[in-house]
């Protein structure tokens, strides 16, 4: 009987198939590498589909892979073009690393500019954000970004914008416009808004009429914020319809710091002096071990973000494992508070812009830096006295097994996003040191000796909270690139 020639089945349908393979079988087996190369050949092929995003995707997340992160900005970059807004977001996340290729945040900053002038929330917040770190972008301030953020409804960026106004960072200071800020943010469940607004003097004036204000016309705007559906960035010069009426919306509140460009968008009249971060000054404890810290390491409102970035997805330490066995079971004897993998699969400027400044001052490259997480602690809980160094037998079973060739755990790096009010210092028993954290605070300290050999004397702990919280972001300086396996 003469073979029936198969019907071409659609692209989609092509993806499905590539889909389940990649994920019902491992890396390295035949079928998983049967479905990556039927993606890879529809990607090429397909211009304007889902592909090319999935592969981008992909080598983000299996980024053991051989080049991993360069495929991933190859591919991402290629369904970025095409306007695919979900890649656009991880493209821009690439590019602050700057793994897979040239680090550029001003590439990131375009990228999330372009989201935010379709209606898409977050990229507003982020764009706002990095505008802040790396200057103003065509003549948009970090204020007017957040400004524009907050016409989209966006929490994070009421607390930014009060901030902002608090401080006179960038803006006329006006507490008063700052306070109400900040508790509209509370109001949306942003966690410390209301106590930064309560270490605002009680005179602050204004702060009822604009908080009334903020409140009716966000409650006015609802049915358009609800109805909002983000664009398609296909085109830079062309602005979501919606944006100008929402903007316009929120300036008509009369307060004297909101206008409209002669385009129609707002922005927020420019004042005091944009505050730079300036790079801490480090001071160090002792030597065996070597600790140092670094207070002002991050700005509060890096902190609050990370916070409230995290809270959701904070769970007991025993739900998450990184992978490391043998360290894994240590600290689940050790460490009994919460946990969140704030890692690298999710696109996050403020994480990017720490690892670059963890980076710019230890001299370690990104790609050694241990995907970071975030843990919390509430009275009561500890982290015991432990190390963080790995054994030789861990090393070898992370290469082998878990495709992780970073190698020793040269220091651990901490930043106290928020620090408790009694109790929880980080102790080192063999300097008889104690460091009390502060808000913004980094401590590092090193695992290895000056040789590179384990030391015992980095043991460490996070003493038991007495009286409120403590939040920590915490990398580890690997000895090589996790990503690359040894030449
Ligand atoms: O809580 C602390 O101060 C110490 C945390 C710690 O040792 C770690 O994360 O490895
Ligand atoms: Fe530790």
């Amino acid at each position: 009987m003469p073979e029936r020639p198969q019907p071409l089945r659609p692209f989609s349908e092509q993806v499905a198939t590539s889909n389940r393979l990649m994920v019902q079988h491992r890396p390295g087996t035949s079928e998983h590498e049967r479905g990556l190369s039927l993606l890879q050949s529809i990607a090429e092929h397909e211009a304007g589909g889902h592909a090319r995003w999935l592969l981008g995707a992909y080598f983000l997340q299996v980024c053991s892979r051989p080049r991993a992160h360069e495929q991933a900005l190859y591919w991402l970059r290629l369904a970025a073009d095409e306007g695919t807004p979900e890649a656009m977001d991880r493209l821009a996340d690439l590019y602050l690393s700057g793994l897979g290729g040239e680090q550029s945040l001003t590439a990131g900053l375009d990228l999330q500019l372009r989201l935010a002038d379709q209606g898409f929330r977050r990229a507003a917040w982020e764009a706002a954000y990095l505008i802040g770190v790396v200057g103003p972008s065509e003549g948009l301030t970090a204020a007017s970004a957040y400004l524009r953020a907050c016409a989209l409804g966006h929490v994070p960026a009421y607390f930014s914008l009060g901030l902002r106004f608090l401080t006179g960072n960038g803006v006329e200071p006006d507490s008063g416009l700052g306070h109400a800020l900040l508790r509209r943010a509370a109001d949306g469940g942003y966690q410390g808004a209301m106590e930064l607004a309560a270490r605002v003097p009680v005179r602050a004036d204004g702060r009822e009429k604009w908080y009334d204000r903020l409140k009716a016309n966000l409650h006015a705007a609802h049915p358009s914020l609800s109805a909002l559906v983000p664009g398609r960035p296909n085109q830079r010069q062309i602005v979501h319809p919606g944006l100008a009426a929402l903007e316009q919306h929120l300036v008509s509140i009369g307060h004297p710091a909101f206008e409209l460009d002669p385009t129609g968008r707002a922005r927020v009249v420019p004042g005091g002096a944009e505050s730079v971060a300036e790079g801490c000054t480090w001071t160090w404890l002792c030597q065996r071990p070597r600790v140092a810290t670094g207070p002002a390491f991050a700005t509060t409102e890096e902190c609050a973000h990370l916070i409230n970035k995290a809270s959701p997805g904070m769970r007991a330490a025993a739900g998450y494992r990184r992978g490391n066995s043998e360290n894994e079971d240590a600290e689940l004897a050790s460490f009994n508070g919460r946990v969140h993998p704030m890692g690298a699969l999710e696109t996050d400027a403020v994480t990017r812009i720490l690892e670059s400044r963890v980076s710019t001052f230890t001299g370690c490259p990104i790609e050694n830096l241990e995907p970071c997480s975030i843990i919390c602690y509430v009275p009561g809980e500890e982290y015991k006295p432990h190390t963080d160094f790995f054994s030789d037998e861990q090393i070898e079973l992370n290469a082998r097994a878990k495709r992780d060739y970073g190698g020793q755990r040269i220091a651990t790096f901490l930043l106290y996003l928020r620090a408790p009010q009694a109790g929880g210092s980080t102790k080192y028993p063999a300097a008889g040191v104690d460091v009390a954290g502060e808000d913004g605070m980094a401590v590092i300290h090193y695992n290895v000796d000056q040789d590179g050999r384990q030391d015992l004397d980095s043991l460490h702990a996070g003493l038991p909270i007495v009286q409120g919280e403590k939040w920590l972001w915490r990398s580890t300086l690997r000895k090589n690139s996790l990503y690359k396996p040894p030449a």
